[in-house]
């Protein structure tokens, strides 16, 4: 019978302690704590090893720990836990003595069975472990999840440039360029397979195929280099740059000359004697105006359309012995719409029958209050023939200038607009270009649109040789490689390779751009961008036949207006549609509503090339429905007017039983029997019906083509006159477009 020792006893107390720490204790601790006497326990354990020398064996095996009398219970489980169950067995038998032992265990040993019996007891080693796997499964799997996340989003950001074709394109994103071609298709744009797209539609495109766009491309880091910031310190005081508009023969020219040919009051030497398309005066307390020297809004919204926005005042010339008249309100319908502040020029104030009450008068029913009626728009009565008070003008341009804190840094490289260039037989390629900011200097490399050069010599509006031009001055420049359009930007290159690459890709660009699908709003494009919710603003110029029929949809267009979607009405006016509302169009994004009126043929031509959407209505509540729809994302335009031909009346044959019979010229298309006929004088629509009879001599026909003369009358009209236009209209079905 072996004794219990109190080593034993020391023993069995750890295991007791079991319980304890079954509930209590931290693995943790045992793995990392040292045992408290420990020293003193290894004293003791040497004392026992010594009468059981027999054993050394066994304790270099798995069973060292374990008594050898307790072998056999080894099958039935792990050493410790047979240990405590044989324990606590022989306890609760109480005899003492039938106790398995001597154990003889290390501290190591100890400390194993009792994380081993905390495991099989409590389950909770276990346990622990494999959440512990599993967190850190759930975690790997995590940062795998997210970095293949961050994979495929780079995989689906397209790095592409501004030149890239739609074949290319679809290259990119692995799909057919037929599927690219019948999206862009979808989204109201019609392209061929090398074709390039814009940077928004190619956006949309790319959208569409769960792709992003990312830019990379010189003539973007050329852009961004535009939109460097100057600090406020670099900015100084520069002239104002001055358009003069205004209606017909009410003095725009005789305004601009005398200014141009008298000096007005520095009188500098040398009078202005050069047309350069823009010049710079002296004031006597030396400030300096420029001015544009191409008169009229045209000038001045062609300008814009181009992306160029050079005005910073304009003058609107009203001539005192007239009225406002239609082009006076265009002209501050396309000052107002640029943002450009005006000043009110009454002008021929010499003359006797002038009146300027009336035009101050007149302003102010169109919401232009004067200064002198308590408005804050200025105005100032002169006579351009004669110079009055042209001064005072140039005074109050100074003052509006003032207001307007127009600055620029004239320390770094230039960039402005070209204002116009032509070919010179003696000095090749001669610009004018207007310096925005910056100065231009002789040596400079320039890009101006698609040509460039090297600065090789620079003259002002006197014709002198200059140096170099600051912020505002105008200068005609030699050197460039070709004639750049007015309008382009222009700006100087570091280096002269630069400005070469990037002028050939905007040749380039130009090429492609005949074949390019330009994008302007229509009505249906402005109610899919509205349903896509990117769209606030609904701009409109609208033209009709009289006056009051334009104010009472104009009242109703802007009552359309909602929180989200603002309804501008740009122009409105009386008579037909112009270029110049097709300019304003182009510029402002805007689409053009004819009520009873159409577009004459020089805009219509515009408006296809610019791809302005033309929307004629005879019907009030038509046109206010259709703009609603629109605004409600829902637009769906089902049957469209497509005219077929246009019909010029050359006799008038008057005709007692049967009415007016027209003798007519079909001058393009056709026209048919049952075509639809509307009759256009002067532009404006006086009859809309069918014809009663088509002939071609004494015969009826079908229908009469191009270059062929006919005889017609109207169903149920009489009142037609030599030179009136009958334009024939056919109704049809059209594919609905995206919204
Ligand atoms: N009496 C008088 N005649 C003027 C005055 N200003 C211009 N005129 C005359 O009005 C006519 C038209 O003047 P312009 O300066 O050519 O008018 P405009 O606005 O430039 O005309 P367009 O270039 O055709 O658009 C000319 O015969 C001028 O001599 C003025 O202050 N007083």
């Amino acid at each position: 019978m072996i004794q219990e020792t109190s080593e034993d006893r020391n023993q069995y107390q750890k295991l007791d302690g079991l319980k304890i720490l079954k509930e209590k204790v931290d693995l943790s601790q045992f793995q990392t704590k040292p045992k408290e006497g420990a020293g003193k326990q290894k004293k003791k354990r040497k004392r026992i090893e010594k009468p059981a020398q027999g054993q050394s064996n066994a304790q270099n095996t798995n069973q060292g720990n374990r008594p050898q009398g307790q072998q056999g219970n080894r099958s039935q489980g792990a050493g410790g836990n047979n240990q405590g169950g044989n324990r606590g067995g022989s306890r609760r038998g109480g005899k003492k003595n039938e106790r398995v032992m001597p154990v003889e265990l290390t501290d190591e040993q100890v400390k194993n069975q009792i994380k081993e019996t905390l495991e099989k007891l409590t389950n909770k080693g276990g346990k622990s472990k494999a959440a512990k796997y599993r967190k850190e499964k759930r975690t790997f799997r995590r940062e795998q999840d997210e970095l293949q996340q961050e994979r495929e989003a780079q995989d689906r950001t397209l790095k592409v440039t501004e030149y890239i074709t739609v074949g290319e394109l679809a290259a990119l994103m692995d799909v057919s360029a037929t599927e690219v071609i019948s999206t862009c298709f979808s989204l109201g744009v019609m392209v061929t397979m090398n074709q390039r797209l814009e940077a928004d539609i190619l956006q949309l495109v790319a959208d569409e195929f769960g792709y992003d766009i990312q830019f990379s491309d010189a003539d973007l880091e050329e852009s961004s280099d535009e939109e460097e910031v100057d600090s406020p310190e670099d900015l100084l005081p520069r002239a104002p740059i001055v358009t003069v508009m205004g209606h017909v023969d009410h003095g725009k020219t005789s305004l601009l000359d005398y200014i141009r040919k008298t000096n007005v009051i520095a009188g500098e030497s040398g009078g202005i004697t050069q047309h350069i398309g823009a010049y710079s005066v002296k004031l006597e307390n030396d400030h300096r105006i420029t001015f544009l020297d191409t008169p009229g809004h045209e000038a001045f919204t062609a300008m814009r359309a181009r992306g160029a926005q050079v005005t910073d005042i304009a003058i609107i010339v009203i001539a005192a012995d007239d009225d406002v008249m239609p082009q006076t309100k265009e002209a501050i319908s396309h000052a107002q719409a640029a943002g450009v502040p005006m000043i009110i020029a009454i002008n021929k104030v010499d003359k006797p029958n002038a009146n300027p009450d009336r035009i101050r008068e007149q302003l102010s029913a169109m919401n232009i209050l004067v200064e002198e009626w308590g408005g804050n728009v200025q105005s100032q009565e002169i006579s351009a023939k004669f110079g009055n008070n042209v001064d005072l003008l140039l005074e109050k341009v100074l003052l509006q200038a003032e207001l307007l804190e127009l600055k620029a840094n004239p320390d770094k490289r230039a960039q402005g607009v070209v204002i116009e260039a032509s070919l010179d037989k003696g000095r090749g390629y001669v610009s004018t270009l207007l310096v925005q900011s910056g100065t231009l200097k002789i040596g400079d490399y320039l890009l101006a649109g698609k040509n460039h050069g090297k600065v090789k010599a620079m003259l002002d509006e006197r014709g002198k040789p200059m140096k170099e031009a600051g912020p505002s001055k105008p200068v005609t420049v030699l050197g460039l490689d070709g004639a750049p359009t007015a309008g382009d930007k222009f700006r100087v290159y570091e280096d002269e390779r630069e400005a070469k690459t990037i002028a050939n890709k905007r040749e380039q660009l130009q090429r492609e751009q005949s074949i390019r699908t330009k994008k302007h709003l229509t009505l249906d494009e402005i109610g899919r961008r509205i349903a896509l919710g990117d769209f606030k603003e609904l701009n409109i110029i609208l033209k009709g036949d009289v006056d009051g029929s334009v104010e009472a949809l104009s009242d109703q267009l802007q009552r359309l207006s909602t929180e989200e979607i603002q309804v501008n009405i740009l122009h409105k006016g009386v008579g037909q549609i112009t270029e110049s509302d097709i300019l304003l169009a182009t510029a402002s994004d805007a689409i053009v509503i004819g009520f009873n009126v159409r577009a004459g043929a020089n805009a219509k031509e515009l408006a296809d090339r610019e791809e302005i959407e033309i929307r004629t209505y005879s019907v009030i509540y038509a046109a206010i429905d259709e703009v609603k729809e629109a605004m409600e994302g829902m637009l769906s335009p089902e049957i469209k007017e497509q005219v077929i031909g246009n019909v010029e009346i050359r006799e008038v044959f008057k005709i007692s039983k049967v009415g007016s019979i027209a003798g007519c010229m079909v001058l393009s298309g056709k026209v048919t029997r049952n075509s639809k006929i509307r009759l256009l004088r002067d532009g404006i629509v006086k009859f809309d019906g069918e014809l009663e009879s088509l002939k071609r001599f004494k015969d009826d026909v079908k229908e009469v083509t191009k270059g062929y003369e006919c005889g017609l009358n109207l169903k149920g009209y009489n009142d037609i006159e030599v030179g009136d236009i009958l334009e024939v209209y056919e109704e049809v079905a059209v594919k609905k477009k995206l919204k």
